[in-house]
């Protein structure tokens, strides 16, 4: 009987995708990992409704505990990153260091199972020609979740399936009802779990940085006024500056040395291209020579023309077919090709 280990968040997504594959005929185990520390409220409910869903479905339910990765790889991390005036993104961090190698690994180790799945809205296949797994934009482009999956390695695409990719978000509760699930209903989790966890990510970050008052200046060093900490600021911000001006002004850098938010006018605040590095190559080999694709820059900004030029060093350079408002460095640059992945990176600071 083929074998699988579904990653188990106590979300109706992941429910589902543990139902649907039982039903195709795989003896399946739920794994859920322990992923913050402290209270935890949400990893703490997370469990019991996983536990619940093993329950019902009658299969195994393993929890192992991550708190110390989750730690070193994302708080560290974000604290490190805030603190230097970017901006990170964990999620695809997590989704590589964090969930995905770390439930194949312990699948393969402890359980003898050399195939993991998650309730992600994704889709994977094969592509014989050149011998690599692509990764793909799932059917319901609203939940499309590709952007934060840009760095998994062909190993883990090769280990892993997503058995909601042809899934609408609605069909998900729809077959989630169907199989009676106890998280049927479940309201839909906030894009980002800390800051589920902690109310903000401000909230978030203040328990970690301790806010030092500095000067938000213009591109010329004119001070305009007081700000309460860099890291409470992001590139292409313009609400809660606390500025009176005749036109609206963005941030459009964070000096964390100097401890200053740069401020400027819209214009200033695009740019016509970037670099990026920790580059992954998704689902084709890294090019020799510029490629033309589509470049998501945010989570939910929609896809714009660019040229992908390969850089040494797993760094590119993007160059936009037309500027782009608020490139944030620390947030991810991934390229398409229509609904393919073909790479992705973190953007750097300019
Ligand atoms: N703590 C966890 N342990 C195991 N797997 C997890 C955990 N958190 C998330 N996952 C897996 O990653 C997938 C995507 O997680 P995400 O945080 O985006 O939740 P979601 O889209 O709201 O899904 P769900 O409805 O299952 O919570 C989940 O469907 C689940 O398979």
């Amino acid at each position: 009987m083929k074998k699988v280990v579904v990653g188990l968040s106590g979300g109706v997504d992941s429910s589902t995708a543990a139902a649907i594959l039982q039903q195709q005929g795989y003896e399946v185990v739920g794994l859920t990992l322990w992923l913050m520390k402290g209270k935890g409220q949400c990893c703490s409910e997370g469990m019991i409704d996983a536990a619940y869903i093993c329950e019902q479905l009658g299969i195994e339910h393993h929890v192992v505990d991550i708190r110390e990765v989750f730690q070193t790889n994302i708080i560290d991390y974000l604290v490190a990153g805030y603190s230097a005036g970017i901006t990170p993104l964990p999620c695809s961090q997590c989704n590589k260091t964090v969930k995905f190698g770390p439930m194949l690994d312990y699948a393969r180790e402890h359980l003898g199972i050399d195939k993991i799945a998650t309730g992600h809205y994704a889709k994977i296949t094969y592509d014989a020609a050149t011998n690599r797994y692509q990764l793909r934009r799932a059917v319901d482009r609203n939940k499309d979740q590709t952007y934060f999956l840009y760095d998994l390695s062909q190993d883990l695409l090769a280990g892993t399936v997503f058995p909601l990719g042809e899934t609408t978000k609605t069909e998900t509760r729809q077959i989630a009802a169907q199989f009676d699930l106890k998280t049927a209903n479940k309201p839909e989790s906030q894009d980002l779990c800390l800051v589920e966890a902690n109310g903000s990510m401000r909230q978030f970050l203040d328990k970690y940085i301790t806010p030092k008052q500095g000067e938000i200046v213009d591109a010329t060093g004119k001070v305009l006024g007081q700000h309460e900490g860099v890291h409470h600021y992001t590139i292409g911000q313009r609400r809660g500056l606390g500025i009176a001006a005749a036109e609206p002004l963005y941030v459009i850098g964070l000096d964390a040395v100097m401890n200053r938010v740069i401020v400027g006018d819209r214009t200033s605040a695009t740019q016509s291209e970037c670099t990026v590095q920790r580059v992954n190559w998704v689902s084709i080999a890294e090019p020799t020579a510029p490629i033309r694709a589509e470049v998501q820059v945010r989570y939910r900004s929609q896809p714009v023309s660019v040229t992908v030029i390969p850089l040494e060093n797993s760094r590119v350079k993007l160059v936009f077919d037309e500027p782009q408002f608020s490139i944030t460095p620390g947030q991810a640059a991934v390229w398409y090709d229509g609904d393919i992945v073909l790479g992705g990176g973190v953007i750097e600071r300019q």
